[in-house]
């Protein structure tokens, strides 16, 4: 196995650090404490084709892998976890288009979607239904060459904000073959919004309920076939997993870098923290650490970009141990800066809020393990 990366690799990895380095870093901070989604810069980042990164290139896409994808997320999470998380979600709901809708479809949205002029979003979890997503209870029901949503969407990013949402909804009977995804705009009449939910972390982007009340929906913003929804949210989501652990690679780096920073410089008992062995057995497991992670993350994109039929399995593999992995780092990191860690003056105690919700979101790390053990006993 080969995990040195390519020339293209090592220069889209490089273009993708030195936007977050200029564009990111500076304003991190801000973003958090005002909450400010940075929809300008998310547009700058499209413009380096980060928007549709493994989204064909008939429409506007970059072709890219899902390794490359891997490296960009991670690359643009060392300046700033939310903001590379929210262009993961637009990918991931770009991306369910590209691959399952038809090609009037694609061609209506996606070259759109693909430069950002429009924001996407990702309609799965109910307040109801959160890791039993077939439980779903919002409704489809077909009323000529329309269907009528009815229902409620929980925890959704980019919820007002977005223009345009994929949501899977029951247009048939019970479990998951009863499920479809659909394309909604905002502005359609019935469509409503909740308030901004306060959060721990990721505040620089929006997270509200989506209400559908008789939400006329054209029967060809269908995605594929009727009852193919849930399959779709969850291919959808093995890469959203790899991308969020991705996500996770990047402010646990961040966060190693600066405790490594601070080591250097910061003195007691008249010596540099990092002349202490204690503190440099931290450091090396840290590290450690993260680079099993990261080849991780890796071997889970190689697999999906090969179509290889253990992809599920070993994305929800790099996503269970990555993000507990980097969140560990991320805390160990605020440890050695000991009583400064604490503050909100030093970032990172704004990485441990920002990666703790990785543990969470896109199917919890226990219900990672449910894939995992599934998937241990199918084969
Ligand atoms: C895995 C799970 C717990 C299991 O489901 P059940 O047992 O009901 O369904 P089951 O019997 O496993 O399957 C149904 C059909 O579906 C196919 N399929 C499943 N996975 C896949 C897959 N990976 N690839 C292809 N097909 C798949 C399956 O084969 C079956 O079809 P078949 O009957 O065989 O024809 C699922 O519910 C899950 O995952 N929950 C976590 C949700 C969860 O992760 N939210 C996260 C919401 S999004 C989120 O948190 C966000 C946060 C930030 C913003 C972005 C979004």
């Amino acid at each position: 196995m080969d995990f040195s990366l390519t020339d293209d690799q090592r220069a889209i990895q490089e273009m993708a650090l030195a936007f977050a380095r200029d564009e990111m870093a500076p304003h991190s901070a801000r973003w958090d404490e005002e909450k400010f989604f940075p929809v300008d810069v998310l547009r700058q980042a499209a413009g380096l084709g980060f928007a549709g990164v493994y989204v064909q290139d008939d429409v506007g896409g970059s072709g890219l892998t899902r390794l490359d994808a891997s490296l960009i997320f991670e690359a643009l999470s060392y300046g700033d976890v939310p903001t590379a998380a929210y262009l993961t979600i637009h990918n991931m709901a770009s991306w369910m288009i590209d691959r399952f809708a038809g090609d009037e479809l694609r061609q209506r949205y996606l070259p759109r979607l693909t430069t950002m002029e429009l924001i996407a979003s990702y309609c799965l979890t109910e307040p109801g239904s959160g890791s039993d997503a077939a439980a779903m209870r919002t409704t489809a029901k077909l009323d000529g060459d329309h269907y009528v949503l009815n229902g409620s969407k929980a925890f959704i990013s980019g919820a007002g904000v977005s223009d345009v949402y994929v949501v899977m909804a029951r247009s048939g009977g019970e479990g998951a073959k009863g499920v479809s995804a659909f394309v909604v705009e905002k502005g359609w009449e019935g469509l409503s919004f909740g308030a901004n939910e306060r959060k721990m972390g990721w505040n620089s982007q929006p997270t509200a309920q989506v209400n559908f009340d008789n939400v006329r929906v054209p029967v060809s913003n269908r995605i594929g076939q009727e009852g193919e929804g849930f399959r779709f949210a969850m291919m959808g989501l093995d890469g959203g997993r790899l991308n969020i652990a991705s996500c996770s690679l990047g402010g646990a780096a961040f966060a190693l870098d600066t405790a490594k920073a601070y080591m250097e410089t910061r003195n007691q008992f008249g010596r540099p923290l990092k002349d202490f062995q204690a503190l440099q057995f931290k450091i090396a497991d840290m590290a450690t650490d993260l680079e099993a992670a990261r080849l991780m993350v890796r071997s889970a994109a190689a697999a999906l970009d090969n179509r290889d039929p253990n992809a599920t399995k070993l994305c929800a593999m790099a996503k269970r141990f990555a993000t507990d992995a980097c969140f560990t780092v991320a805390n160990d990191a605020l440890q050695l800066h000991g009583g400064y860690g604490f503050l909100q003056d030093y970032p990172l105690e704004r990485i441990v809020r920002d990666l703790r919700v990785h543990q969470i979101l896109e199917g919890t790390n226990e219900i990672m393990r449910v894939i995992i053990g599934r998937e241990m006993f199918r084969q």
